[in-house]
């Protein structure tokens, strides 16, 4: 006999203590209180389930879509920044902090100069077609600088992106404005004992395109120089010499040592100005010296031909040119050509005579580059004038200007030239008028 399984349609009853649930549940939820409470408390979990997905997402969409760059004021990009910030917001915001430095000069002569910073708060500029905030914040912290206690201070900088790379490129960016914003000025050493010594306060750097040259030399030279100092790979790939010696000739006054300071304040180079007719030179010291400049200068000898002139020359035994300097002929030749280190050196050298110079020390190797500096030519003569004067280069009277001084037929030097327009500064039309004047000093 089978046995048929017993199928019951009873219900399994609730225990008694799911019945205290269910009952509990039951009332709870005629409870208008609790079911008031409830659904605040629904409302409040969802709420801050919803606050720390949007916290979440703005974590990673700002891990993944925007880029920081935070900089603080120990740091010496912190002015440069605020700087390149100022220059492209404060003018749009109106939150500034100003920023007063005085100068006082040796003389005791004092001036101040304000500039405008965005002051803290956040702000926005835009930079490479991107919108940057800026948010300015000043610590209760302080940190010592230069002696003086200074709050500490941080900039964070935001922009959508994810290339990190954009803000390395405007720091960069900011860097180089302030280094081409500084006045540096021209250093110039002088040769003291076996030392190069600053000499002086950096003097005022001088404009290139202020040497008003024949044709194209200015900007032959300054290739030749930019070709130079880019080259010290070949060179040394090619064991030669990293050196190059220029030598400029011409009348005086046509501006051969200004041209020399315009084209190293250019470049960045300083000058060490040495002179071979000085007593205390001797040909170890001048050795030493040619040595030993800075680097990232170049070095003068000027009026070459006043302490050596060619063997061949009557002048050489001249009482004009004897027992002016210690330096013999010989000393100078090995100086210059010096001992083959990789360092770079640029010596200048300047003459009003060049027939006079031996031309073992006029050679390449020595003397790479030979340029003439002439008197004023026609198109000189114009450009100078509308420099001077400010006048367009078409001017009528740069052009009468030109064609007054080539009436008289005599040769001027650009020194000349210059003398004359400083004694009529203001008044161009003076200068010409009064033309003849220049030809009584010739
Ligand atoms: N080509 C020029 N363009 C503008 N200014 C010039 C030029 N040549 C000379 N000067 C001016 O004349 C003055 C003397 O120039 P500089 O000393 O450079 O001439 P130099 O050729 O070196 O003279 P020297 O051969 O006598 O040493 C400077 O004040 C300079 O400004």
């Amino acid at each position: 006999m089978s046995e048929n399984p017993v199928v019951s349609d009873k219900k399994p009853g609730p225990s008694k203590d799911s019945s205290f649930f269910s009952d509990l549940y039951d009332n709870l939820n005629q409870n208008p209180y609790f079911n008031a409470g409830a659904g605040l408390a629904g409302i409040g979990i969802a709420m801050s389930f919803l606050r720390r997905t949007a916290q979440i997402s703005n974590t990673y969409f700002r891990r993944r879509f925007m880029i920081n760059l935070q900089i603080n004021n120990e740091d010496a990009a912190y002015p440069w920044l605020l700087d390149f910030i100022n220059n492209r917001s404060a003018t749009q915001t109106r939150n500034l902090s100003a920023n007063t430095v005085v100068h006082q000069a040796e003389s005791g002569k004092t001036e101040l100069s304000i500039s405008f910073l965005p002051g803290h708060g956040t702000h926005f500029f835009v930079h490479d077609y991107r919108w940057i905030k800026v948010e300015r914040q000043r610590e209760k912290q302080v940190i010592q600088r230069d002696g003086i206690r200074t709050p500490f201070e941080t900039v964070t900088l935001t922009t959508l992106g994810s290339d990190v790379k954009f803000f390395k490129r405007m720091l960069e960016q900011s860097a180089k404005e302030a280094i081409d914003n500084a006045e540096t000025g021209l250093v110039i050493y002088q040769a003291v004992g076996p030392q190069w010594i600053r000499f002086g306060v950096p003097r005022k750097k001088r404009d290139i395109e202020s040497v008003i040259l024949d044709g194209r030399i200015c900007e032959e030279l300054v290739e030749d120089f930019q070709e130079f100092i880019s080259s010290a790979t070949w060179y040394a790939d090619r064991g030669v010499p990293y050196r190059r010696g220029y030598l400029f000739y011409g009348p005086p006054g046509t501006g051969k040592s200004s041209f020399i300071s315009a084209l190293a304040s250019h470049f960045g180079y300083s000058v060490c100005l040495l002179s071979l007719s000085e007593r205390t030179l001797d040909d170890d010291r001048l050795n030493h010296l040619l040595n030993t400049a800075p680097p990232n200068s170049v070095v003068i000898l000027e009026d070459i031909d006043a302490a050596f002139v060619s063997r061949e020359d009557p002048m050489s035994n001249h009482p004009a040119y004897q027992g002016l300097s210690r330096v013999t002929f010989s000393g100078l030749l090995n100086a210059l050509d010096g001992v083959a280190c990789a360092e770079e050196r640029l010596t200048f050298m300047t003459t009003n005579y060049v027939e006079r110079l031996d031309p073992a020390l006029i050679r390449p190797g020595r003397v790479d580059r030979k340029q003439y500096f002439g008197n004023a030519t026609d198109g000189m003569l114009s450009k100078m004038f509308s420099r001077f004067y400010r006048q367009p280069s078409d001017s009528v009277l740069a052009d009468e200007f030109v064609k007054r001084v080539s009436e008289h037929k005599t040769e001027l030097s650009p020194a000349m030239i210059q003398g004359h327009f400083l004694m009529y500064k203001q008044d161009p039309r003076a200068a010409l008028d009064n033309i003849k004047n220049m030809f009584k000093t010739v």
